[in-house]
């Protein structure tokens, strides 16, 4: 936990199952009858050792088995609210896994109705704004895909954007273009997760084959000149997740990671915490993390901010987004 007041944030890149903490995680277990196989928090929480994105995902959608109703999905929603809020942020644009669910008998409305309760009174009870974003996952068929997007569709009040997630290598952005030309046409933001153990090269396909206004990690783009200029150029935001990338071997130490010779470089980084649950740490966790690794100064520490609510799919609320960026400018670092 922060010890100084956290600058306010936005966080754009948080996977809500991934806020699944195991003291929850066995709540949820003993109250829906599900048998986990791990014996207790303490193990569970010792299985949190990755050796690459593969092996997370399978605890991930694993321990998933515990989310079955609305009060469920509920409850996993306000824990996460109440600590982000303590961590500085300020607005948050989640991701949810919907087929991961519908695969398993949970139905898409139990999920956003369920997440929706709690969002509803984010505002109100964390003064956190909320938009919810649905995510594919690139390691499932396409058809799969299309079938999920139109079961949103009685839900769209609800979801502000599509994004594509699970297991990036070998399945490449390419084949999710229709499904990106669909989303586009019902009026969502499209985002995807790219470049996160794969190359850069998924991230130049990601904005060609499917016109992402974001990208979820591109933690690798430095790799290609072409694309740092044309991320620069067009000022296209990177969520990072620096304490996912440590904890999933992307890099060895947090002093390697790439951060601060983005923003040199002139690209619009985010910092954000992925699935914090499981990798160590929330928004703020992150912040401090980078800044204690890499020496950010406060300026780097404020542009990340300012940027967080500048890549935030606020274009329907300016007012919020102006009162976001002053609170921003305000903020005083503390020792
Ligand atoms: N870090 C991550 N990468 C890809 N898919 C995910 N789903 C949840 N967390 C993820
Ligand atoms: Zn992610």
């Amino acid at each position: 936990m922060p010890t100084s007041v956290p600058i306010p944030k936005a966080e754009l890149h948080l996977h809500i199952e991934g806020t699944l903490e195991p003291e929850l995680a066995f709540a949820l277990a003993a109250r829906n009858g599900v048998t986990l196989s791990h014996d207790d928090t303490l193990a569970l929480r010792s299985a949190f050792a990755f050796q690459d994105l593969q092996s997370f995902l399978d605890l991930y959608y694993e321990l998933m088995a515990v989310l079955r109703t609305e009060r469920d999905f509920e409850e996993l929603a306000d824990a996460y609210l109440a600590r982000a809020a303590a961590q500085g942020v300020r607005h948050a644009e989640i991701f949810f896994d919907p087929q991961a669910h519908t695969s398993r008998g949970v139905p898409f409305g139990t999920v956003v109705e369920g997440l929706g309760r709690a969002l509803d009174r984010s505002v109100e009870r964390y003064g956190i704004s909320t938009r919810l974003i649905m995510c594919f996952l690139r390691d499932q068929p396409v058809v799969s895909a299309l079938a999920t997007l139109a079961e949103a569709e009685p839900y769209l009040g609800r979801i502000t954007g599509v994004g594509l997630d699970s297991a990036e290598l070998g399945n490449p952005p390419g084949p999710f273009r229709e499904v990106y030309e669909r989303a586009a046409a019902l009026g969502l933001h499209r985002v995807a997760h790219a470049g996160e153990e794969g190359g850069p090269e998924y991230v130049t396909e990601a904005l060609d084959a499917l016109g992402v206004e974001r990208v979820d990690h591109g933690r690798r783009v430095l790799e290609d000149p072409a694309l740092v200029a044309r991320l620069v150029r067009e000022q296209i935001p990177l969520t990072l997740c620096p304490l996912s990338n440590v904890r999933l071997r992307g890099i060895d130490t947090m002093e390697q990671h790439p951060l601060r010779d983005m923003l040199d470089a002139g690209l619009k980084c985010t910092v954000n915490s992925d699935d914090p649950s499981y990798f160590g740490g929330y928004a703020q966790d992150n912040f401090d993390a980078v800044r204690t690794a890499l020496g950010l100064t406060e300026d780097q520490e404020r542009t990340l901010a300012r940027n967080s609510f500048e890549a935030a799919f606020l274009e329907d609320d300016e007012e919020l987004r102006t009162r976001y960026l002053k609170a921003v400018e305000a903020h005083r670092f503390q020792g």
